[in-house]
C-alpha cells in the first residue's frame, strides 16, 4: 500500500501589505488584535506574517482539525500543504496523492468548460488521459451539470463549481485531503446526494487537513487538532485536549478585554 505524509519543518509565510496608502493602513492592521503579527519596518510596507515558524508531521492516519481564530493562518498553511504557496522559509515535504478542496475559486480555469477543468486537474493529479476520460462519465452523473459541463467555468454559480471540484476530487481517491469545511454546507439537495459519497471519500483518505471554526465539525471528521494562532503552533495532539486549550486561551482572552 502507497505511504502517505506530510513533514512541515519551520515554515514561515509572510505577506507585504501593498497599498498606495500604507501609512494610515498600517496604523490601522496594528490595531487589529486577531491575524498574523504585523512587523513595521521604518518607511516600509507592513508585514504580515501569516506562518511564523510551523512544524508538524502527518502520518497515515492522521485525520487533522486546523483550529484557530480568523486571521490565525489556518486557510495558509492548507494552500501551502497543497503547494499554491511556496514557504518563504522553511520545507515542506509531501508524499501522496493530494486534493485540495478550499475555497480559492477551487482552482478552477474560468474560462475553460468543467469538461476541460477536469482533464486538466486530472493531469495535474498525474492521471493518464484514458483515466480521465473513463472517469468523466460518473462525475458527470455526480454534478448533475448537464450541458453546462461544456460551458466555460466563468458562467457557474459558486454552488456548481462547488459540485464540479467534489465531483473529481471524490472520484480520485486521494491519499492526502486537504479542505475547508464549507465543502460541508453544500445546499441541502446536493449534499443529501453527496453525503454518503463524501463521507466514504474523507474516511478513505489517508491523511485528511480540514480547517473549521466548528468544533462539531472536528469531533465528527479528525482524530487529532492543530491549534494555530497569530501563524504559530499552539497545541497538537487529540482532539478533545487541543479543543480545551483553545477554549482556554479564548476564555483568558475574553477576560483580559473585559
Ligand atoms: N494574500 C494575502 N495578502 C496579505 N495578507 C494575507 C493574505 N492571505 C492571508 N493574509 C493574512 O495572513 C494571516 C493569516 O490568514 P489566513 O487566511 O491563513 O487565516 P485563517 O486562520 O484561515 O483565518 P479565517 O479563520 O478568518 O479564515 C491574516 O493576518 C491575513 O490577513
Amino acid at each position: 500500500m502507497a505511504m502517505a505524509h506530510i513533514e512541515v519543518e519551520d515554515v514561515h509565510v509572510r505577506f507585504p501589505v501593498l497599498h498606495t496608502g500604507h501609512r494610515s493602513l498600517k496604523k490601522a492592521l496594528v490595531a487589529t488584535a486577531t491575524g498574523g503579527a504585523i512587523m513595521r519596518e521604518a518607511n516600509a510596507a507592513p508585514i504580515v506574517h501569516a506562518l511564523s515558524g510551523v512544524s508538524v508531521r502527518l502520518e497515515v492516519g492522521d485525520r487533522v482539525g486546523l483550529v484557530g481564530p480568523n486571521g490565525a493562518g489556518k486557510s495558509t498553511l492548507l494552500r501551502v500543504l497543497a503547494g499554491i504557496y511556496e514557504p518563504d522559509d522553511g520545507h515542506v515535504a509531501v508524499d501522496g496523492k493530494i486534493a485540495a478542496l478550499l475555497n480559492v475559486n477551487l482552482g478552477f480555469n474560468a474560462d475553460l468548460t468543467g469538461r476541460e477543468n477536469l482533464r486538466l486537474r486530472g493531469m495535474y493529479m498525474g492521471l493518464k488521459g484514458k483515466e480521465i476520460a473513463a472517469l468523466a462519465p460518473e462525475i458527470a452523473d455526480f454534478t448533475e451539470l448537464g450541458d453546462y459541463l461544456d460551458m466555460p467555468v466563468r458562467t457557474y454559480s459558486s454552488g456548481m463549481q462547488m459540485r464540479l471540484a467534489l465531483g473529481m476530487a471524490t472520484a480520485v481517491k486521494p491519499d492526502i485531503l486537504l479542505m475547508d469545511e464549507w465543502i460541508l454546507a453544500g445546499d441541502a439537495h446536493f449534499m443529501e446526494k453527496a453525503k454518503a459519497r463524501v463521507a466514504a471519500f474523507v474516511r478513505q483518505a489517508r491523511i485528511l487537513v480540514l480547517a473549521s471554526h466548528s468544533a462539531d465539525v472536528i469531533r465528527t471528521w479528525c482524530n487529532k487538532a492543530l491549534y494555530l494562532s497569530a501563524g504559530k503552533v499552539q497545541a497538537f495532539g487529540p482532539v478533545e485536549e487541543v479543543l480545551e486549550a483553545y477554549a482556554d486561551a479564548a476564555r483568558a482572552q475574553s477576560v483580559t478585554r473585559n
